[in-house]
């Protein structure tokens, strides 16, 4: 059994409370064991579980691991001091707001030996996995990925290119290693609205762009442009419902790092392709402000 704390309780942070409380039978999940959660705020209990300090979640010897919810910004210093305490962590992506910090966390963990799991949702939904069948195999020719959603505040989830983390995610798990011919952000302030867009060239020197768009009142959504030497793909295909949500499935493979059951191979492609989209993530931020 590992003794759990979540930290830092918005809409994912409820989530995880949520699926800890209810482990699917027989999943790895079950050796979790929610010991409390920690909040900035004074809330008392959530789901029935009970707030503790920060203080006592990094010396309780009743928890060995730490699923950090908080806002970006929040993540570096969160994900050190439980490293640092000994305890393995999952956090929320983006890990960190650097690529060089990102390093110093999973060199830290190393160091420890302990499992710093990042979660990717994005790649875990139905619609992700329709979306990879289909374009698995064919050849690109150029493609758009086309992001909206509502605003979100810069000082607390970063550069666009960072809270937008998941766009590039796919770009990469779809088309590979990337590189950034350039980058703008487009901003107005007063409507709360900004617009980056980046271009990229893949190893096989094909162009892509990845558009992130937020304003008050834009929907979430994603569109998909891909030109393929076979044909376009325009809408993104129909996906199932999913038996088990995206959370807990991140769950589950975090239970299984924690029980040593995920092959090593498997762990450094991970940690390459993360590395990766937050090293694209800096240079993006790079090209937008120089
Ligand atoms: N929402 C989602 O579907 C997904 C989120 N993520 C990631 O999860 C992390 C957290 O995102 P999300 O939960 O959506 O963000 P929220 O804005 O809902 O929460 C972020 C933090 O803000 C604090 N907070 C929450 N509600 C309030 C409030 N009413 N007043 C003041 N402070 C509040 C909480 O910290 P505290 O309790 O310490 O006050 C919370 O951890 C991010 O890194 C994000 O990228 C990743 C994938 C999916
Ligand atoms: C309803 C309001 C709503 C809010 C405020 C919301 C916030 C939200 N969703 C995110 C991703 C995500 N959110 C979800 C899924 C959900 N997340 C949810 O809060 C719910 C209810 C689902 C539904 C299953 C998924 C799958 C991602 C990964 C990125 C993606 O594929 O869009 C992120 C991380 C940053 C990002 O990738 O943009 C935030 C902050 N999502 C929402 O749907």
């Amino acid at each position: 059994m590992f003794g759990v704390v979540v930290v830092g309780i918005g809409i994912a942070g409820s989530v995880r409370i949520r699926d800890l409380l209810n482990p699917l039978p027989s999943s790895p999940s079950e050796s979790l064991k929610l010991q409390g959660f920690v909040s900035r705020r004074d809330l008392g209990e959530c789901h029935g579980v009970r707030q503790i300090s920060l203080q006592e979640a990094l010396q309780s010897n009743e928890i060995d691991a730490a699923l950090i919810c908080t806002d970006n910004q929040n993540h570096e210093q969160s994900v050190r001091s439980f490293l640092e305490a000994g305890k393995h962590v999952l956090v929320e992506y983006p890990m960190a707001l650097s690529e060089q910090t990102a390093q110093e966390l999973w060199q830290l963990a190393e160091q420890k030996g302990k499992v710093l799991h990042v979660e990717h949702i994005e790649l875990l939904t139905e619609e992700f996995k329709q979306l990879k069948k289909e374009v698995d195999g064919k050849e690109l020719v150029e493609g758009v990925l086309h992001f909206t959603g509502g605003p979100v505040d810069e000082q607390k989830f970063g550069f666009p290119s960072f809270s937008g983390i998941a766009r590039l995610t796919w770009l990469v798990d779809l088309f590979g290693h990337l590189t950034v011919t350039s980058a703008r952000k487009e901003e107005n302030e007063k409507e709360k609205s900004s617009k980056l867009t980046a271009h990229f060239t893949t190893a096989e020197n094909r162009p892509l762009s990845w558009i992130e768009e937020r304003a008050p009142g834009l929907k979430r959504e994603k569109k998909v442009r891909f030109t393929f030497k076979s044909g376009i793909l325009e809408t993104l295909p129909p996906a199932p419902r999913a038996a088990v949500g995206p959370f807990m499935q991140d769950q589950n493979l975090f239970a299984q790092k924690l029980l040593g059951q995920v092959p090593k191979e498997m762990l450094a492609a991970e940690k390459r392709r993360i590395l990766h989209c937050l090293d694209l993530a800096e240079k993006i931020k790079h090209y937008c402000q120089h």
